[in-house]
């Protein structure tokens, strides 16, 4: 067991799918595991493990926020050996051209969190990103599906609630969407040596204030879970190999 994560080492399969809304984990896992257990409720961040076309994968909630991620993220690789991680959240679309419902592949990871600084100290500003093998396989996935997808450049920010950062200016540069834990997720991996990748369903545009209806957030997220099921039960059978 770790700080945060009440479970015996063996309990967490190698593949880890991280939302950060633990009743996310809970839909996630009842709704598309068969044989699943519960491994950890410890602070209602509900972990499961079950089987995923023949493959043993786990469902670990993350909370909100980078701090929550690498809390998460460390335990899983550090105290659990998990080898691949892969986030299943939200984000709200900055581009002009990105919609609602659009599934958004963090390629690389801009954050006005002082991790990075934290970590490297002054004058390097190191760039989180993703995995290229999982990035590229969850794009193809994602096209042969038929669900619109995007990759690129997101914003990891440390409030939700920010109306001071010029967004526009990073929508201009080319960041196409803001939340709240990928560059956590791709420090820690990047720190152990493991594959990260995030995927974002695209739940609100800031810039037009729009948002998702509940039905239309439900239906989305599936495409995106399916996705990310997917590809986590593919790098299950390639590290079996
Ligand atoms: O839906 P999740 O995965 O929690 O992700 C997004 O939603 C939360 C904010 O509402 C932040 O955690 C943000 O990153
Ligand atoms: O961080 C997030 C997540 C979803 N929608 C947003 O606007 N921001």
């Amino acid at each position: 067991m770790s700080i945060h994560i009440d479970a015996a080492k063996g309990s967490v399969a190698p593949v880890v799918l991280l939302p950060g809304d633990p009743l996310r984990a809970e839909y996630m896992a009842t709704n598309f595991l068969t044989d699943v257990t519960q491994y950890n409720v410890v602070r209602a961040a509900y972990g499961y493990t079950g089987t995923y076309q023949g493959q043993r994968l786990s469902i670990q909630a993350t909370g909100m926020g980078i701090p929550s991620m690498t809390i998460y993220a460390t335990e899983l690789m550090r105290d659990f050996g998990a080898q691949v991680l892969i986030r299943t959240g939200t984000a709200g679309g900055l581009a002009d051209d990105i919609q609602l419902r659009d599934i958004v592949l963090s390629q690389a990871a801009s954050t006005d969190s002082s991790i990075i600084a934290n970590t490297f100290g002054p004058g390097i500003t190191f760039a989180p990103c993703a995995d290229f093998a999982l990035l590229r396989r969850a794009e193809e996935l994602a096209q042969d599906a038929g669900y619109r997808v995007r990759v690129g450049n997101t914003l990891g920010e440390d409030r939700f609630y920010n109306d001071e950062m010029d967004k526009q200016k990073l929508a201009d540069y080319g960041v196409l969407a803001a939340e709240m834990e990928t560059p956590g997720l791709y420090l820690a991996a990047a720190h152990y040596h493991r594959q990260a990748l995030a995927m974002m369903t695209v739940s609100d545009h800031i810039p037009r204030d729009e948002h998702m209806s509940p039905d239309a957030r439900q239906s989305t997220l599936d495409d995106m879970i399916r996705i990310a099921l997917r590809l986590g039960s593919e790098a299950a059978a390639q590290l079996d190999e």
